[in-house]
């Protein structure tokens, strides 16, 4: 019973809270509104979005490069961390964010609820990061490339602990190979500095690090970002220091260029994919689609297969073909219910 009474008063605290905050969201709105109204606000400049802590965002200011702490007008679709806006400075420090500015790639992912929901915006390039140990399956680093060339944003295929490679690894070989299907292509340590080997190809753009676990992430994040990581996470709108979030942030690479960071973002891919798109990832099969004898063509052992034709003549990596059949498999376990192919 006692248990159920503290349920219960937990319960309605909780309701009380939520409560709270949609109020004071809504006078906040009703505040902006009004000051708008009234021509209490600054001129218009131009900004980013740093961070999203809830119902406000750091906005980095394009000209000045001060971050200030905003609330957004309630007409304005959510925002998320590398949104261009247009924003106004309100008093103490504070501004308004008014507008936002058209994104050319999005990065979304579902919510518990299966939901898909914004996470960053306008993102040049996915660094796909793997390595020898732990042992990347190509066919991962494969739906890395579905699921960038679904965002529309291009990805260079980054091979990490470069020191731990054998001469004849086989590895040397599978960066030759996407670098011959039209991919750029790194190879390099973690542990080595970066600046020749990476820095070039992170400037005047904003990138994104993704990769499975283990495969040098942080070390390479912690050794580009360096003291400032710390650093650029005080909002300086707040003061408060450093943020324990798990949301998206962005940061100045000392070196040049933009890095947008998060746990949520360093899984992205791994996530649903459409059947019908898996094919967005394997550039190389396009000539031949459409080809075979059998307009059904599962591409596995269908006679007359212009795919696999491709792949006896050589034209087609018989690895990529299975790495292709292994992504379309691994969408029918997540949902046996369906036929994909
Ligand atoms: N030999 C070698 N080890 C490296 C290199 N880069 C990272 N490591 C080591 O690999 C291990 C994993 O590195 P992390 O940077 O934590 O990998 P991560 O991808 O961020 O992993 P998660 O946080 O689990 O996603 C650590 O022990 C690193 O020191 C490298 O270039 N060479
Ligand atoms: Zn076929």
């Amino acid at each position: 019973m006692a248990k159920r009474n503290l349920s219960r008063r937990q319960l309605a605290r909780i309701r009380h809270t939520q409560h709270e905050r949609e109020r004071r969201s809504e006078r906040r709105g009703a505040e902006i509104e009004t000051a708008l109204e009234q021509g209490r606000l600054g001129a218009e400049r131009r900004g980013r979005v740093r961070a999203h802590y809830g119902i406000t965002l750091d906005i980095e200011d394009a000209d000045e490069g001060r971050v200030v702490r905003c609330h957004q007008r309630a007409n304005l679709p959510p925002l998320v961390t590398g949104d261009w806006v247009t924003w106004c400075p309100g008093p103490d420090d504070t501004g308004v964010v008014v507008a936002q500015q058209d994104r050319h790639s999005l990065l979304s992912r579902p919510d518990l609820r299966g939901n898909l929901r914004p996470v960053a915006a306008n993102i040049d390039q996915i660094m796909v990061v793997f390595a020898v140990s732990p042992a990347t399956p190509m066919a991962l680093v494969d739906r890395y490339l579905v699921a960038a060339a679904l965002s529309d944003i291009e990805p260079v295929l980054l091979l990490n602990k470069a020191d731990l490679l054998a001469a004849d690894d086989v590895y040397h070989r599978y960066l030759a190979e996407y670098e011959a299907l039209g991919y750029r292509a790194l190879k390099l340590s973690a542990l080595q500095p970066l600046e020749q080997s990476l820095g070039p190809q992170l400037q005047q753009r904003t990138t994104v690090f993704v990769g499975q676990s283990g495969v040098g992430k942080s070390s390479l994040v912690n050794r580009l970002l360096g003291e400032t990581i710390a650093v650029q996470e005080v909002s300086t709108a707040t003061g408060k220091g450093r943020h324990t979030t798990t949301r998206a942030q962005l940061y100045h690479l000392p070196a040049g260029g933009e890095l947008i960071d998060s746990p949520g973002i360093r899984e992205f891919g791994l996530w649903h994919i459409d059947p019908q798109e898996v094919v967005a990832g394997f550039p190389e099969f396009v000539p031949h689609l459409g080809q075979c004898r059998f307009r059904d063509c599962r591409h596995r052992d269908e006679p007359g297969c212009a795919l696999r034709a491709a792949v006896d003549s050589g034209q087609v990596l018989a690895r990529r073909l299975k790495s292709y059949h292994n992504i379309l498999a691994s969408l029918c376990e997540l949902n046996p219910h369906q036929r994909y192919e």
